[in-house]
């Protein structure tokens, strides 16, 4: 199934708008895990399972695994969630960006290697870079907007013909990029503002907002700014505050009640 349809069918039968970031950092595993065999895989994998019934997606982070030569880690696990949690999309964070020669290995690697269902791209150099991602038209192609970052205005906000530079970035991919339809957009929690005038250039682009939990977010704000008519079109990504939200052998348990409160307190402003 195409991408952007399993997302709408999370939102729309399981009731969530929460995507599970997957980040290990093993100096912060429980104890019992810490130095164990496999124990980035082993963490990853009781989080997914403790948190799944509550996640429209899941997002590790490349750099994540590949920092402690763990990418086999990474092909298991995106492999786990497909075997054991059909139907909850996984997006590869990897931010690639490059000439399109180059571009199409970065697409072998995120949708052949490791079978994620979308990536996502910084969009800089430009619509040859990221052909290689929008002809996968059942893959999600999530295309950096307005990061969330403190440094994220450096550039973004640069003054564009009156327009600042995020929004012509939203204005061209909703315009030109997105002739399959698999296009979606990072727009950060710390922006809400910024989010909101993006959410009027594309209309229902999916967004991917990180930014909540760690960063400081405010929930409430970017629901306000950034829902669908229909009280959807987020996915709003909590990455630390989900997987260290304890620090014990009941771990998981502790992420599964952390991504329920995010999850019910996105609900309560949903219509
Ligand atoms: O593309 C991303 O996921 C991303 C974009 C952005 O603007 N800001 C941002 O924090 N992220 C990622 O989202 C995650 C945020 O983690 P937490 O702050 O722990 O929730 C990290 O994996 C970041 O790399």
């Amino acid at each position: 199934m195409r991408f952007h349809d399993t997302l709408q069918q999370r939102w729309r039968e399981h009731g969530t708008l929460v995507c599970v970031g997957l980040d290990p950092e093993p100096a912060k595993f429980p104890a019992h895990l810490r130095g164990t065999a496999d124990a980035v895989f082993a963490f990853c994998a009781a989080i997914v399972d403790a948190t799944a019934d509550l996640a429209c997606a899941f997002k590790p982070q490349i750099a994540h695994f590949a920092a402690l030569r763990a990418e086999d880690a990474l092909e298991r696990l995106i492999a786990h969630i497909h075997d054991r949690h059909p139907g909850v999309p996984v997006i590869l964070d990897a931010k690639r960006g490059d000439i399109g020669s180059t571009a199409q290995h970065y697409a072998g690697e995120a949708f052949d290697r490791y079978q994620a269902d979308a990536v996502t791209l910084n969009p800089y150099l430009g619509r040859d870079s990221i052909a290689p991602f929008l002809e996968h038209a059942d893959k999600g192609v999530i295309l950096l907007c307005r990061t969330s970052n403190p440094g994220g205005a450096d550039f973004q906000a640069l003054d564009c013909g009156g327009v600042p530079l995020y929004l012509r970035v939203a204005e061209t991919i909703a315009r030109d990029w997105n002739a399959n339809g698999n296009c979606a957009l990072v727009t950060g929690a710390t922006w809400p503002e910024e989010l909101g005038q993006v959410r009027d250039v594309v209309g229902d682009m999916p967004l991917l907002v990180p930014g909540i939990g760690a960063q400081g977010g405010d929930v409430e704000a970017v629901l306000r700014h950034g829902l669908t008519a229909d009280g959807s079109g987020l996915m709003i990504s909590s990455s630390r505050a989900i997987l260290y939200a304890g620090s014990g052998e009941d771990f998981a348990q502790a992420a599964r009640t952390a991504a329920m409160e995010l999850r019910d307190t996105i609900n309560r402003h949903r219509p």
